[in-house]
């Protein structure tokens, strides 16, 4: 059975996890133009065969407590980013289950969900009323996500116009100021330039060392390590090992035969 329960901002008392994934299992289609065949018409739904579609994600299994920094490893294309949209609820399982009991702040895209014409001033007044705060408190927080993105000049500019490194400043600005405590960060922050990165990194301690949970994509072994308590190995699509992140890390070098060498040139 499928089932998304995706309330907002429930704390759970301490007690069991925040993030609960069963069996967890998402398909998707290579070829759009795929045609099934006749004898699918009379096949069960669940037996039928899908043309040229394959499992992204299958029998994805984990819990997650309130305060863990997990770390996602894996190589291009073994679902990585699928996991995460599907914990952010911009996806839906086709199998399993999904239950994520807090509110979830997400960082998955580029674009951080903002709207293409909107202007930077309308984006953030959006992204952040969609995440349950008021005019008010945006008003009060308006100054400092601007000050943390640096790009006061371009508060007017349709979204669309922002290079891609100024995009990603006022989504992660945005982002990390909404008051939800389970924080998701794709691989996005390496569009940012270096020094940006770092305060962006900054950010992401202080949110940790107030109880926040991360999940966190990334092919910088350096950052993986700085960040996360705990890692989640995923190959085509299957949970591989779950375990401290340092073993977790040594495990996929050995599995690429990286030894001593990094899996990525970290920036
Ligand atoms: N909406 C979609 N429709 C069809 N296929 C998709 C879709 N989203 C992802 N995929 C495919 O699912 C697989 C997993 O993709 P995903 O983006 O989760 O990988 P990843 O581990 O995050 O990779 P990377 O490290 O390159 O970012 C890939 O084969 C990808 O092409």
């Amino acid at each position: 059975m499928v089932a998304v329960d995706s309330t907002p901002a429930v704390a759970t008392g301490g007690d069991g996890d925040v993030i609960e994934v069963s069996d967890l299992g998402i398909r998707f289609k290579r070829n759009k133009r795929a045609k099934r065949s006749f004898k699918d018409l009379f096949a069960g739904r669940r037996r039928r065969s899908r043309p040229d579609e394959f499992w992204a994600l299958r029998n994805v299994t984990f819990g997650i407590r309130a305060g863990e920094a997990i770390g996602v490893v894996g190589r291009n294309g073994q679902g990585k980013s699928t996991l995460l949209k599907l914990i952010a609820g911009v996806l839906f399982p086709d199998e399993g289950t999904v239950r994520v009991r807090q509110g979830v702040a997400p960082l998955i895209e580029i674009t951080g969900g903002f709207v293409d014409d909107l202007s930077v001033r309308d984006n953030v007044y959006l992204t952040a009323g969609l995440h349950g705060m008021t005019k008010k408190q945006i008003d009060a927080k308006f100054d400092e996500i601007v000050s943390f993105a640096e790009i006061p000049g371009f508060l007017d500019t349709p979204y669309k116009h922002l290079s891609s490194g100024m995009k990603v400043r006022i989504a992660f600005s945005v982002i990390t100021q909404l008051d939800e405590p389970i924080l998701i960060v794709d691989e996005v922050l390496a569009v940012g330039d270096k020094a940006f990165r770092e305060k962006c990194y900054g950010r992401i301690e202080e949110l940790l060392a107030a109880g926040r949970t991360l999940f966190f994509v990334s092919h910088s072994e350096r950052d993986l390590r700085r960040f996360c308590t705990r890692g989640l190995y995923l190959k085509k699509g299957e949970l591989v090992m779950d375990g401290p992140i340092d073993d977790v890390i040594d495990r996929y070098n050995t599995d690429y035969n990286m030894g001593s060498v990094p899996p990525v040139v970290d920036a």
